[in-house]
């Protein structure tokens, strides 16, 4: 996982569960919320803009369309000679057309009007207008009057004032259409941001929920797994209770029951192997030592010395100083044997007061050796204490004929027995 995500993880999993749920939710309904909202709001002032462009488009079209049409209109008259009909308001239609340039110039330039076509349009009608005003100076008397005109010069003039016109109508179009092509451009280009902007933000809206959706399944999972494992007795499963939120918690609860769950465990296997009084293994562990040390040896064709230890008059030394002092004696005498025997040998607590070593790889002689280095400490010192007992051993190895534990065990015993029946504190080879 790349740290930049464990970070985001970790940083999330300061909140709770309950709000990085909420936030989830809200990562989703906000932004698209918003997105709808803008979209909306685009896409209304679009279609404000469109009636806009029309509007102007007509604003500035129809006039000129009009008289336009209205001096084609005289001309097919004047061609036909038949002007009975009333004169059109050709005087009006010009003042509207130059309050309509005006108002283009005095307003504030439009960003995508064309200044260009529109002063074209304008120098244009500039040069129509004056033929545009002889023809109203003309055609009004003639139309009173009711003469019978010179057609023939009402009729070039006319020609001539038409296609003037239409100068000024094809600049002005331009112009509209150019504001329209621009005004098209950019709502198409708001549309393209727009269609970013969702994207982005449902990319965006993904990765977030799809973060805070991995910061909880991530640690349930570690979770299940862990629970899975200790289970299945695997006390030595750590969880990672760092994080603030729920299941932080939870893990943090776990790892405390896991470490009770060990302790109990490690209680309830000293009590099955350990002597509560000695802290020695207790018989069952010392014969499962001598088991396997003899497997060893049968395999390399190794030798095992045991040696079967017995506490001298121990019965006096309780009646004399009482239970106590006897559990003191016991203790003291483990820990003594226990400092005279080498690292690699093993003492066990047997039975009430014998004791059993087993010497792994040490043969007979060495044993015996090793037996009297015992005797004489716990001797010396029961010499100055009568409290402190002294010991006899019985020495027994697998070279001397007893081959398993049975046999080494009980030729150890026979040997100890000598010894007891010879007086005690010695050591006698088995
Ligand atoms: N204080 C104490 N006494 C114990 C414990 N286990 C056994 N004993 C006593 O150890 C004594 C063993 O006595 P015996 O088997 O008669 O032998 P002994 O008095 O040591 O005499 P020998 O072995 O013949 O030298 C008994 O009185 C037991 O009550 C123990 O854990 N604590």
């Amino acid at each position: 996982m790349p740290n930049s995500v464990r970070w985001l993880e970790s940083t999330l999993r300061r909140i709770s569960v309950g709000k990085r749920m909420a936030i989830a939710a809200l990562t989703l309904v906000v932004p698209m919320t918003a997105l709808i909202t803008v979209s909306v709001s685009v896409l209304q002032h679009q279609e404000r803009e469109l009636h806009h462009t029309i509007d102007e488009a007509v604003n500035l079209l129809v006039p000129l369309a009009t008289l336009e049409y209205d001096l084609q209109r005289a001309l097919t008259d004047a061609l036909s000679a038949e002007t009975g009909e009333p004169v059109p308001d050709y005087g009006g239609l010009t003042l509207s057309i130059d309050r309509l340039f005006s108002e283009l110039s005095s307003a504030a330039p439009e960003p995508d009007m064309d200044a260009d076509m529109i002063a074209q349009a304008q120098q244009a009608w500039r040069l129509a207008r004056p033929t545009i005003e002889g023809i109203v100076e003309q055609a009004r008397p003639l139309q009173l009057s009711g003469e019978r005109p010179s057609y023939g010069v009402v009729r070039q003039q006319l020609t001539t004032a038409i296609q003037d016109l239409e100068q000024v109508r094809m600049h002005l179009a331009s112009a509209v259409k150019r504001q329209a092509a621009e005004a098209s451009q950019t709502q198409q280009r708001q549309l393209h941001l727009l269609i970013l902007a969702w994207v982005a933000t449902l990319i965006a809206a993904f990765l977030l929920f799809s973060l805070i959706v991995y910061s909880i399944v991530r640690p349930a999972r570690d979770l299940g797994r862990a629970i899975e494992r200790l289970g299945s007795g695997d006390l030595s499963v750590r969880v990672d209770g760092g994080a603030r939120d729920e299941l932080g918690a939870v893990a943090r609860y776990l790892d405390t029951m896991t470490q009770r769950f060990a302790i109990w465990k490690s209680v309830l296997e000293d009590a099955a192997h350990q002597d509560a009084l000695t802290r020695l293994p207790n018989r069952r562990a010392i014969l499962a030592t001598l088991e396997a040390a003899l497997t060893v040896a049968q395999e390399q064709q190794g030798v095992v010395s045991v040696m079967m230890i017995d506490v001298d008059r121990f019965k006096q030394i309780n009646d004399r100083f009482g239970h106590a002092a006897g559990d003191r004696a016991l203790v003291w005498l483990a820990d003594t044997l226990r400092g005279l025997l080498r690292s690699e040998d093993i003492l066990g607590r047997y039975a009430g007061d014998e004791f059993l070593a087993v010497l792994p790889g040490t043969p007979h002689d060495e044993a015996l050796r090793i037996a009297e280095r015992l005797c004489r400490g716990a001797s010396h010192a029961s010499r100055d204490d009568p409290a402190k007992p002294s010991v006899t051993i019985g020495v027994a190895s697998t070279g001397s004929g007893a081959q398993n534990a049975e046999a080494l065990l009980e030729a150890a015993d026979r040997a100890l027995f000598q010894g007891k029946r010879a007086g005690r504190g010695q050591v006698v080879p088995g």
